[in-house]
């Protein structure tokens, strides 16, 4: 796991965040205009050797492997690669998660490029969604904890469209806390889920002076 520290100011996150975002909030446009699209053939294809351009151009720096989650020393967390919440990644709707002592809540909206069976939320969609969800949640109190069992129940079709989705932690035990979740449509809950997340025995947070303790700590941004 990729944990590094990158120490750099709230003013400097705020700075990236406010030039990565629009790109990548752009480049889910592109995914939903590609799916979407009834242009001709040709114009398809004009389409292509533009964005191949376009991949070139960012490919002359690219950092190796994946974007993991850096954090500044106030262990502030930039996830920013992550397929949920990812500022960076165009695959995460993203969702704006509100954390709060052992809740996590959001409202998105998922179009065309999350669609499983006609007109409805994939499955897969749904339960990567909730995972994120149910990590946040067990999470809110400064330590990580992992999916170590997600059950999830799909109770009817999600639409596409205006959802919100909500993780609670129903109980402790040791290492483990256990997560309810659930997605909704307007008319009540559509999905619902189940976790045990676990905090794992040899994971070790960095610690010392500097670093403020567990509760404070803000896992992501
Ligand atoms: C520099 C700063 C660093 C900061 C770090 C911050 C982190 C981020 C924080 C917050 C942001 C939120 C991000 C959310 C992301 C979304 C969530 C995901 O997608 S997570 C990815 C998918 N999950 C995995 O990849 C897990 C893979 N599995 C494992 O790593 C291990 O198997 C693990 C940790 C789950 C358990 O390993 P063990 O060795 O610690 O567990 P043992 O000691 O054997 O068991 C402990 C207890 O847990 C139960 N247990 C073990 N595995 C279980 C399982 N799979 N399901 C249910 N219970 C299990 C056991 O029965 C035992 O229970 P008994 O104490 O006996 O009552």
């Amino acid at each position: 796991m990729d944990f590094r520290i990158e120490d750099i100011s709230e003013e400097e996150i705020d700075r990236r965040l406010s030039v990565v975002e629009p790109l990548t909030d752009s480049v889910r446009q592109l995914v939903d205009a590609v799916i979407r699209s009834e242009v001709s053939d040709e114009r398809l294809t004009a389409a292509k050797d533009r964005i191949d351009e376009i991949v070139a151009d960012l490919r002359e720096q690219q950092r190796p492997g994946s974007f993991g989650t850096p954090y500044t020393k106030e262990f502030i967390g930039m996830p920013w690669g992550n397929a949920a919440v990812g500022a960076r990644n165009a695959v995460a709707p993203p969702l704006h998660v509100r954390r709060s002592p052992g809740l996590a809540e959001c409202e998105m909206e998922l179009g065309a490029a999350y669609e499983g069976p006609g007109g409805c939320v994939h499955g897969g969609i749904a339960a990567l969604l909730l995972d994120q969800l149910v990590g946040e949640a067990a999470s809110t109190d400064g330590l990580p904890s992992f999916t170590g069992t997600l059950t999830v129940k799909y109770l009817r079709p999600t639409l596409l469209g205006a959802l919100s989705a909500r993780a609670e932690v129903t109980g402790r035990e040791g290492r483990k806390t256990f997560v309810h979740a659930t997605m909704s449509d307007a008319d009540g809950v559509t999905v619902e889920a189940d976790a045990i997340m676990i905090c794992p025995k040899d994971f070790e947070l960095p610690t010392g002076d500097a670093l403020p303790p567990p509760a404070d700590r803000r896992l992501d941004r």
